[in-house]
């Protein structure tokens, strides 16, 4: 096993797991690309803009034709869903947003900057202000035909869908979905729907915590929810069947130091290596991280459900991005200030249960500790206090 400690930040840790880390295959073509990963470049069908149109309601003018008169006769009008009207010297067209500019206008004037009658135009603003292009926007400017839009490993959510759809790209190659197994391990965890549990049992919040990190996304799957007793046989017979069809193994609990805390051992007897095990972090200090030859994640979470919550969305969201071929895949955090900090450090990287109160700002949840449930329903994320520091921030926030 390697030292404790041998990575100095959870940043550090994700970079030495992530990078022996195997992208899932690509191999559908698919319509249904909302939250998945494209597997290929998008290349603009066309230019953007198809052609030099307008941004603007108003009158496409050549500016040469104002140095006489601000007043020009209207000669027809271009409007979007048609093609524009042949426009002549002197001349005004009344044109639309989108639609496209005559050959020989330069300029659009915006409405507001005229006075109009049905069969002519005044720009009531100096006419020698007018810029070249003004209000245009020209063939290409976007992307010209041929380019490449949008790059292999793109999640695609609403703002990516809209700029597929523009371009023609109504289905493409995608990354099949990460597949993840979920076992909770722990003598004392139980579903217990009929029946109330004992004072030494537990209901499996881990395991309902895990399954809903993943599910509200297409690009990874929940493949497994099992739960495993303290046996270190079961456990390794368990996540050896796992990694047949999974690509992600993630384990709650038995990770630390007890008599019962197998899966260390586990993870080794199953065919993976250990790269950490024990981090400078609070929640999720004995958190364990591991590899299979075949580039497989085995993430070792702690049981304490404050600790597998927040080293889930720390730790294996990120991680599973990676493996779905996601090229920006480390969780994107904002900064917030905290409106009650407190004057005690720790050595350690401190993910703290925060409430967000108004903007950029946020509340610490008091909490008992990493096996307060109570606190973590009480939060809306987490922020990351590094080792040995106070005070309010900003600090990074990491929302559910
Ligand atoms: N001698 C030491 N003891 C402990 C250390 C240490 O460094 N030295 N670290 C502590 C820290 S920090 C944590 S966190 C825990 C994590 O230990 P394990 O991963 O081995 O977790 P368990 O002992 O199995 O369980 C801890 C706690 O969580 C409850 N639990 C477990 N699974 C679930 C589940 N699926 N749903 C809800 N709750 C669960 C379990 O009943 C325990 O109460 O170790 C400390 N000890
Ligand atoms: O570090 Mo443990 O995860 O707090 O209870």
């Amino acid at each position: 096993m390697p030292p404790r400690f041998s990575y100095v930040s959870p940043e550090s840790a994700l970079n030495a797991l992530a990078c022996r880390l195997q992208v899932v295959q690509a191999t559908i073509r698919t319509d249904e690309l909302t939250d998945r990963v494209i597997a290929q470049d998008v290349v603009a069908d066309r230019d953007s803009p198809a052609a030099d149109v307008s941004a603007m309601d108003g009158y496409a003018i050549s500016r040469a034709d104002l140095h006489d008169s601000p007043t020009l006769p209207v000669s027809g009008e271009s409007s979007a869903g048609s093609p524009p009207p042949q426009w002549r010297l002197g001349t005004a067209v009344r044109i639309f947003t989108g639609a496209i500019l005559p050959v020989g206008c330069d300029a659009v004037i915006k409405r507001e900057e005229t006075q109009e009658s049905e069969s002519e135009v005044t720009i009531v603003r100096d006419a020698s202000g007018v810029s070249d292009g003004e209000n245009i926007r020209c063939a290409g400017e976007n992307a010209a035909g041929g380019s490449v839009v949008m790059q292999s490993g793109t999640r695609i959510t609403a703002a990516q869908r809209a700029t597929l759809v523009n371009f023609g790209c109504l289905e493409a190659i995608v990354f099949e979905p990460v597949r993840i197994a979920i076992v909770t391990t722990g003598d004392e965890v139980g579903e217990f729907r009929q029946t109330q549990p004992e004072p030494w049992q537990l209901r499996n919040s881990n395991q309902a915590a895990l399954q809903s990190l993943i599910r509200p996304h297409r690009w990874m799957t929940v493949s497994q929810s099992v739960h495993c007793l303290d046996d270190p046989d079961a456990l390794t017979q368990q996540m050896q069947q796992s990694l047949i069809d999974s690509d992600v193994v993630v384990l709650t609990g038995g990770v630390s130091m007890g008599d019962y805390d197998h899966v260390p051992d586990a993870v080794v007897s199953a065919g993976a290596e250990i790269v950490f095990h024990g981090l400078p972090i609070r929640p999720g200090k004995p958190i364990l991280g591991a590899v299979t030859g075949d580039g497989k994640l085995v993430l070792g979470l702690p049981g304490n459900p404050v600790s597998a919550t927040v080293c889930g969305h720390r730790f294996l969201l990120p991680l599973a991005a990676k493996i779905s071929g996601q090229v920006k895949w480390k969780t994107p955090s904002a900064l917030v200030k905290l409106v009650n900090p407190s004057d005690r450090s720790i050595p350690l990287h401190w993910m703290k249960l925060v409430r967000l109160v108004d903007d950029g700002l946020a509340e610490v949840v008091a909490s008992q500790g990493s096996g307060d449930l109570v606190s973590l329903g009480q939060s809306d994320g987490y922020v990351c206090v590094p080792p040995d520091a106070i005070g309010p921030g900003p600090w990074p926030y990491f929302g559910w």
